[in-house]
């Protein structure tokens, strides 16, 4: 693993994003693994800061995403469909064909765990983008997920709808399930790289990088891929 510590979020932000356009102009045609919550939103600023200015294009780019709440209503602002295309799918020239979000729609669950792990398994992801769960989740892989998993319904954790519902008006209204691809699934991406700001990710970013690799950490997982970058801000790398 590669740790990079940041003095501002600015610069974290500045040099992944400027990362990000180097690879998709040595490879137009990359296959990008996305993630949702709070903390790729500044990248995801910065890279379309960078389309406008005719630094990248997006255009032949194919991308997956990580996860999906199940049973939101489509409209919901928080689907991460909904939020890939304000967050950066509808500001830039990437062809929404080659977008894939997981189905969340409660009532065809098992057809669209089926449906994305057969996109995965004929895909092969060149850069997988990761933020972590303040108990070391990663995509919506809770602890306890095993390492050989594959995409797959998941319970959300009481920590993790905690954490989520300042997105929502109340904690009734995040979903109790979600749809994720699985730990191995993120394995076999050829890059991996990892953001993490903020104090409340020090101890799960203390435990994915110097912990023990243990199922109860899914984060850990990484210390086994062969590319992994992590950019992290001093606060969440206050424990290492
Ligand atoms: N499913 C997402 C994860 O992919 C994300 O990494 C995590 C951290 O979110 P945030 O970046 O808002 O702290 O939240 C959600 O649970």
């Amino acid at each position: 693993m590669e740790i990079k510590v940041f003095d501002s979020k600015a610069a974290l932000y500045e040099s992944v994003a400027n990362y990000y356009v180097e690879r998709i102009n040595a490879n137009p045609n990359m296959t990008l693994g996305l993630a949702t919550g709070t903390t790729p939103i500044a990248l995801y600023q910065n890279l379309i800061e960078a389309y406008k200015n005719g630094k990248v294009s997006f255009k032949n780019v194919k991308s997956f995403n990580l996860d999906e709440y199940i049973g939101l209503p489509k409209d919901h602002k928080e689907t991460y469909f909904n939020f890939m295309r304000a967050q950066l799918f509808n500001h830039i020239d990437i062809d929404l064909n080659n977008c894939h979000v997981p189905n969340g729609d409660a009532s065809m669950i098992e057809a669209s765990i089926k449906a994305y792990q057969d996109m995965l398994d004929n895909a092969k992801i060149d850069i997988q983008l990761l933020g972590i769960g303040s108990n070391g989740h990663i995509g919506f892989n809770e602890p306890g997920t095993l390492f050989d998993s594959k995409t797959h319904k998941v319970v959300l954790k009481e920590q993790t709808r905690i954490d989520n519902s300042r997105l929502f008006n109340s904690i009734d209204e995040v979903p109790t399930h979600a749809i994720t691809m699985g730990i191995s699934d993120i394995m076999e991406a050829k890059e991996v790289i990892v953001i993490a700001t903020g104090k409340n990710k020090a101890d799960a970013v203390f435990g994915m990088i110097k912990g023990q690799i243990n199922e109860e950490l899914p984060a850990s997982v990484l210390q086994n891929h062969a590319k992994v970058t992590v950019y992290l801000d001093t606060d969440a790398a206050s424990k290492l």
